[in-house]
């Protein structure tokens, strides 16, 4: 890392606006003028642009931006539920949620010689949630942008003096492709996936690279910590690494699914892959914890970002998505 990157503001490059329907975004920006932008609408991350400014993160053309329904684009936040296995709406309700800033989030790790423009989002249950949720929670998530561009959501949730509850949870990431017929997974061969299209009911993939030629709504388990994402026409690959998230979730809805969304255009699924770092399969269940118990999180990961969360009245769970788009 070279000098100016040492005292790069991280401050100065988190830049908070009002969104034209009323609502704050954060707009993060990286030395060398890469950026991202984040929506207190669900802590949806709305925006991810590389050095060059092209945008990484697919949006609908017939998007809605109004609250609360999750705008089609980006990466909502599933949580506390993926999809429709269990009594909540569809995905959970975080992602239909204004969130809000934490003014005085612990400092990124002084061993993190990487500059990085950061925000952290919390969100607390409303007594409307507790109603159809009944759990105490606290959900900290923390959008980082590095200097090389890459982009970093981490999740911490806590369970805040309540009984045990289980939640299920997904960064339902829209990556922009120049065409999905030209696009290809690598690191899901071979595994087990429960698919959405035949009731959940688990298959095992080939040995090949997955590709796309009709609609997939799938649950890959037990998946490796790094999975890519290759975009031939563009020389673009984007790597997803993911740390406590065990499922990725493959989904494009193809011709059909995609005229039958209202939000959503009708040959848009050509220019969109979701790859999600997700925990499906088997729900997180997270114990309250002990009064000022002392907890510490052992691993440093290698961005750092960690070393702040040492002390909780419950023990942290972190989820961790980097997304690093490389050219090949
Ligand atoms: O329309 P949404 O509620 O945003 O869900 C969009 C999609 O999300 C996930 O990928 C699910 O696996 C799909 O079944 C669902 O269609």
């Amino acid at each position: 890392m070279g000098h100016s990157a040492a005292v790069w503001d991280y401050r100065a490059a988190t830049e908070i606006t009002k969104d034209w329907n009323g609502v704050d975004k954060i707009v993060l920006r990286s030395p060398r003028g890469a950026s991202a932008r984040v929506s207190l609408h669900g802590g949806q991350v709305t925006s991810w642009r590389n050095e060059q400014g092209e945008e990484l993160l697919f949006t609908s053309s017939k998007a809605i931006f109004k609250p609360p329904k999750a705008v089609r684009g980006g990466i909502p936040i599933c949580f506390p539920q993926f999809g429709n296995c269990g009594s909540l709406e569809q995905h959970g309700f975080a992602r239909n949620k204004i969130w809000t800033i934490d003014e005085n989030p612990p400092p990124l790790s002084p061993n993190d010689s990487h500059a990085k423009s950061f925000i952290d989002l919390l969100l607390k249950p409303s007594e409307e949630d507790l109603k159809c949720w009944p759990h105490s929670f606290e959900f900290r998530l923390r959008v980082s942008l590095a200097a090389d561009g890459s982009l970093a959501l981490i999740s911490r949730i806590r369970n805040v003096n309540g009984k045990p509850f289980s939640f299920s949870f997904a960064y339902h990431t829209y990556l922009s492709v120049s065409d999905i017929s030209e696009v290809r997974i690598e690191g899901l061969e071979t595994l087990d996936y429960l698919d959405n299209l035949c009731q959940k009911e688990r298959f095992t993939e080939q040995g090949d690279a997955i590709t796309f030629e009709s609609e997939v709504d799938r649950v890959y388990l037990s998946t490796p910590n790094v999975v890519a994402v290759l975009d031939h026409e563009r020389k673009r690959t984007y790597v997803i690494r993911k740390d406590g998230l065990p499922d990725v979730v493959v989904w494009n809805p193809w011709e059909k699914k995609s005229k039958s969304m209202v939000d959503f255009g009708d040959d848009e699924y050509k220019q969109m892959l979701c790859v999600d770092g997700a925990v499906i399969e088997k729900p997180v269940t997270l114990k309250p914890g002990k009064a000022k118990s002392t907890y510490s999180e052992k691993k440093t990961m290698p961005n750092g970002c960690l070393e702040e969360f040492l002390l909780f009245t419950s023990p942290p769970f972190y989820l961790k998505q980097w997304v690093v788009k490389k050219i090949f």
